[in-house]
């Protein structure tokens, strides 16, 4: 597609919110979530954002190589390359030293694991559980998938974000075999909340909720972030986690930025950033460009674009490589980070987990983040992609069908 133009993009100029203003822009969006969602943000969090494979793994295992009590983790994705086997030696090596060990897997995304890293595993004594294995499910089930990304370990650390366990992710985003992708490793109180997570998921799996080698502990103050965990979980009706971006689009008064892998949302959701930019917020959307690995999902939300643009949305496609984050930005005091995409998949089908985090220095790095993603990004331009071809607007029509199962 090319409706494209060259030059390096940068966002209008923002100026840091005074101390005062920051404030009262935290608080007011904590009591919001918190009375709406009715789950307490915690404070005294320490975050560290994590940029791609190489930052993310990296951390990721050598927490687990230096747990001393329990692993949990959990993923959509476990596929093939290195990395998979290094996860799966890790994690089997814990086990065989006594370590608690559970491993959640879900039965779609999953499926491409290989059987010896199993039985490796399992032989160490790790216990490795699989989430609604599609051959035992009836279809309605089946569209329910448990796409959250977590790791615990040792009740203290954890991560959340957007990878995968496969070479995809590996790298720095030097180039296309390499994804974009943004983590956070997580100390502090909001660690129970993604153990909860986890927890909650695995008991549909397992019998065993927990054992002895729980020991429970508290936490201790390790930094100032105040964290929301919101759980997604498929339902019918209206959700927590629509209620989170639903709270956050609403709340925005400046700024909100939204870098998506997965961009496809229904009708409701695209007219809240509509209504967001109309009423002056700069609604910014970062998404995978020539490199997207679902080719479909890309049409569904491209078949929004001309509303948004009209709107004053503005819209970016990263050209390097496929990018995966899940990251909201707004008015530079609050990120969102987890497994959640812009979709109709993850705000009404699956099993979801997103951590709001009131906190300038965290929203900040995730801020610069999008500013240097955004350098490698072409915008989107209203007029040219107005006259994009006939069998552009033929494709976006023909993924219509399928748009609510994206
Ligand atoms: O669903 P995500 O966002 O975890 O991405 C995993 C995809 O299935 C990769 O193709």
């Amino acid at each position: 597609m090319t409706s494209t133009r060259n030059e390096p993009e940068v966002s209008p100029e923002t100026v840091a919110p005074e101390p005062a203003q920051a404030a009262e822009r935290k608080l007011r969006m904590r009591r919001r979530l918190e009375r709406l969602i009715g789950i307490a943000a915690t404070e005294g969090n320490a975050l560290l954002p994590l940029r791609n494979g190489d930052e993310i793994f990296a951390a990721m295992l050598h927490s687990i190589r230096s747990a001393e009590h329990t692993v949990d983790m959990m993923t959509f994705v476990y596929w093939r390359g290195d990395i998979a086997r290094e996860f799966a030696e890790a994690l089997a090596d814990r086990a065989r030293n006594g370590v608690r060990v559970r491993l959640l897997l879900d039965g779609f995304g999953s499926r491409l694991i290989e059987q010896d890293l199993l039985d490796l595993m399992d032989r160490a004594g790790a216990e490795v559980a699989w989430f609604r294995k599609p051959l035992y499910l009836s279809p309605l089930k089946q569209n329910h998938r448990c796409h959250r990304k977590v790791l615990v370990v040792d009740e203290a650390v954890a991560y959340t974000g957007g990878v995968g366990i496969a070479e995809e992710w590996c790298g720095n985003a030097r180039n296309e075999n390499e994804w974009r992708d943004t983590h956070v490793q997580v100390r502090g109180p909001a660690v129970d909340g993604i153990a909860a997570a986890f927890a909650q998921n695995w008991a549909e799996c397992h019998d065993t909720l927990f054992d002895a080698r729980d020991r429970f502990t508290g936490h201790t103050t390790q930094g100032d972030a105040v964290v929301q965990v919101v759980r997604g979980s498929a339902s019918f009706g209206w959700q927590d986690m629509q209620t989170l971006i639903r709270v956050m689009l609403e709340s925005a008064q400046e700024r909100f930025r939204l870098a998506t892998a997965y961009f496809a949302p229904d009708a409701y959701f695209s007219d809240l950033l509509c209504a967001a930019a109309r009423r002056g917020v700069q609604v910014e959307i970062l998404l995978p460009g020539p490199h997207t690995d679902k080719r479909v999902c890309q049409l569904a939300g491209q078949n929004h674009y001309e509303d948004l643009l009209r709107c004053g949305v503005r819209i970016f496609q990263y050209q390097p490589t496929m990018l995966h984050t899940k990251v909201i930005t707004v008015d530079q005091v609050a990120g969102l980070i987890g497994s959640s995409n812009f979709n109709r998949r993850s705000l009404d089908h699956d099993e979801e987990i997103m951590l709001a985090v009131l906190d300038e220095d965290f929203t900040a790095t995730l801020d610069r983040h999008f500013d240097e993603d955004l350098q490698a990004s072409e915008r989107i331009e209203k007029g040219r992609w107005k006259r994009r071809s006939a069998a552009q607007r033929l494709r976006e029509l023909a993924v219509a069908p399928i748009r609510r199962f994206l």
